[in-house]
């Protein structure tokens, strides 16, 4: 559906986003994930036509975006000021007017729980209800292509799961997603696709699924780091923090091998690798900073 090659943003002599490539298929929803200031925003700005890029193409439909394009995709933006002293209703109307193409109102209010809080001035929405209402107003134009750019950021993990609930529902509308996020769980849960990204470059891309059984078999053990603790197979260990992680194909194995070498056992867990895990063994940094 849409496919940028070659994406190039330099802002002075820092490149923000560094010859980038990728393709989206229809009906997707795909990840763009990355730490803070790995080129997220500079990149879907670029694909959203509000920003020029240094080099390279984005194509919508296999043709460069072209006036019409507005028309057809929502974007959500990560900061978006709203209009003070309208209600949520007022602000709906207000966007809705700006486009030629328009989907019911009151279907938009019905995806995004807007009912309760129609009346209520834009001032006085919590950050969970500004949201839906941000996501709102990117479905009044009844868009082929919704971008989302870290849409949860900010919300208690309650407001974010409902978020999430919205999102399926756009997407079970056969609706193509754009989504960043630095939040892995995010993407683990509603991305199809990924990208992850890293300091301008994507250094990964495919279905998390897919991403993970490529780079991991097996499971990782997790014990707190003691200095004193005498630690077996040192080529699967990693220290990280407070505590030391051991990538293991054979749990059995490994928790005899810990016990048979006295490594005491207490605060031990296993977990299966998840995105985060992924990052990590990519960059050999952590995604939160
Ligand atoms: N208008 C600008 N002028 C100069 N530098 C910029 C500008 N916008 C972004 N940058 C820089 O470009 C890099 C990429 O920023 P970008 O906002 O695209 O990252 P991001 O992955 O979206 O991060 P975040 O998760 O924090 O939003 C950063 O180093 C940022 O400081």
């Amino acid at each position: 559906m849409i496919r940028v090659e070659g994406l190039t943003k330099n802002y002075g002599s820092l490149t923000a986003v560094d010859h980038v490539s990728f393709a989206i298929e229809e009906g997707i929803c795909f990840g763009l994930l990355g730490p803070n200031g790995a080129g997220k925003t500079t990149t879907i700005e670029m694909m959203e036509g509000i920003l020029a890029p240094t080099e390279g193409t984005i194509l919508f439909r296999d043709q460069a975006i072209g006036a019409n394009f507005h028309e057809r995709v929502g974007i959500q933006f990560q900061h978006t000021a709203l209009q003070e002293f309208i209600t949520v209703e007022e602000t709906l109307k207000l966007f809705s007017a700006l486009y030629i193409r328009h989907r019911d109102l009151e279907e938009v209010i019905e995806i995004c729980s807007l009912r309760d809080i129609l009346k209520q001035d834009n001032r006085k929405l919590s950050g969970g209800q500004r949201q839906r209402l941000l996501l709102a107003l990117a479905l009044v134009n009844d868009p082929e292509l919704v971008f989302l750019d870290e849409p949860t950021t900010g919300l208690d993990p309650q407001a974010r799961r409902n978020f999430w609930s919205l999102i399926e529902k756009i997407r079970a509308e056969g609706k193509t997603i754009i989504l960043t996020t630095h939040y892995m769980d995010e993407a683990q849960e509603l991305c199809d696709d990924i990208a992850i990204m890293d300091h301008g470059h994507i250094i990964a891309r495919n279905s998390p699924e897919n991403l993970l059984s490529a780079h991991f078999e097996g499971v990782l053990v997790r014990l707190p780091w003691e200095e004193s603790q005498p630690l077996p197979f040192p080529e699967n260990v990693r220290r990280i923090n407070n505590h030391i992680e051991i990538h293991s194909q054979d749990v059995d194995k490994t928790l005899h091998e810990l016990i048979h070498a006295g490594v005491h056992l207490e605060g031990l867990s296993i977990h299966a690798p998840d995105l985060e895990d992924l990052f990590l063994k990519l960059t050999g940094s952590s995604l939160r900073s």
